[in-house]
């Protein structure tokens, strides 16, 4: 199980510092696949990677503990952080096909990796591999390719056979299938979703597409400003979004069950994130704001089993969802 606790990540830039994670807690356990969902610039990435232990050089993890079953990845050394990645934690981030090298053979690429966090035999490492692609339906003649010989889908599809081929505890997959059109994406996520669940890895499924997480994961954590604002199972989310954001979210996204309603959008753009925040995240862009959401910030509680909101009117979500279906609602905060 990966269990997060108070993590702070923030950025050094020219002279001040982004605050990019803040006071972040959270958990997924063996099998679970959680959508980890927000707009562009909210922190998904960087949460990611900070997971990973793979962040820019000008980014400090300032305080927090990220535990994989039980052990704290933020106390190994570096060599020992990189063992983990590879063999326990997968990562297909958001361009993979670019993650492979152009001037070797996709065995020999394959091969190097296991070399690398096993001490396979050859003959054991070369029908690890087959196996490997041929359970995202790659003929083993491919081995013999250079990676500019195949089709992005098949290099997204060889990246997530290598990533699991060493069976991870946890898979962090950063938009691993934006590029690629809608049929090769859905043929890509049921392999994943088969390897997934025959590993009985957890899963962290970063993506835009609220319609796309919610078909494909167990449960949803909604990110804005670097923080949690909502996270529930996903019966929960669809049948009962209490955030604000989350609500917007739902009512901005196409192909999200809306029964042909028009699509809001949430007008006005992501905070800055140059200080830490004092009220709420969303203050400046929520319909349903109040003078304590500017000044005060509303804690992540638990409303029920499994569901907690960051909302200081969680009592009147119910109303929420009805009004945030209007367009008029969002028109108020232009
Ligand atoms: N190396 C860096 N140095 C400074 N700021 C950074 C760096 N990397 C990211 N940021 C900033 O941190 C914030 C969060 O970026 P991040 O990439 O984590 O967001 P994201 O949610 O993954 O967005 P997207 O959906 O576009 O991928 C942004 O404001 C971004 O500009
Ligand atoms: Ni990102």
């Amino acid at each position: 199980m990966l269990q997060v606790n108070d993590l702070y990540v923030n950025y050094k830039r020219d002279n001040n510092k982004a605050y990019v994670i803040q006071n972040l807690s959270m958990k997924i356990r063996r099998g679970e696949r959680l959508g980890l969902v927000g707009e562009s610039g909210c922190g998904k990435t960087t949460l990611a990677r900070a997971l990973l232990r793979l962040l820019s050089p000008n980014a400090v993890i300032s305080s927090g503990q990220i535990l994989l079953d039980g052990e704290d990845l933020l106390a190994l050394s570096k060599e020992q952080m990189r063992k983990k990645r590879g063999k326990e934690i997968a990562f297909i981030p958001q361009n993979a096909m670019n993650a492979l090298n152009p001037v070797h053979r996709i065995r020999d690429q394959l091969i190097e990796l296991l070399y690398e966090h096993t001490s396979m035999p050859k003959k054991k490492a070369l029908e690890t591999i087959r196996a490997a692609i041929h359970s995202v339906d790659i003929h083993e003649r491919h081995l013999n390719d250079y990676p500019h010989q195949l089709s992005g889908g098949m290099k997204q599809r060889i990246i997530i056979a290598m990533t699991l081929m060493l069976q991870p505890t946890l898979i962090i997959a950063d938009e691993p299938t934006t590029a690629l059109d809608v049929i090769v994406q859905q043929n890509i996520l049921h392999k994943l979703r088969t390897m997934q669940e025959a590993l009985n890895s957890a899963l962290l499924f970063i993506s835009h597409d609220l319609a796309l997480v919610s078909s494909f994961c167990h449960t949803i954590v909604v990110m804005y400003g670097g923080k949690i604002m909502e996270t529930c199972r996903m019966e929960q989310f669809l049948a009962r979004a209490s955030h604000p954001y989350s609500i917007g979210l739902q009512y901005a996204s196409p192909n999200f069950s809306m029964n042909g309603e028009a699509l809001i959008t949430i007008p006005g753009m992501p905070p800055k994130l140059t200080e830490l925040s004092k009220g709420c995240q969303f203050h400046e862009r929520c319909p349903f704001v109040s003078d304590k959401c500017v000044s005060v910030e509303p804690k992540l509680q638990q409303i029920a089993e499994g569901h907690k909101v960051a909302c200081h009117y969680v009592s009147e979500a119910q109303r929420f969802r009805r009004e945030a279906k209007e367009i008029a609602t969002w028109e108020r905060r232009r």
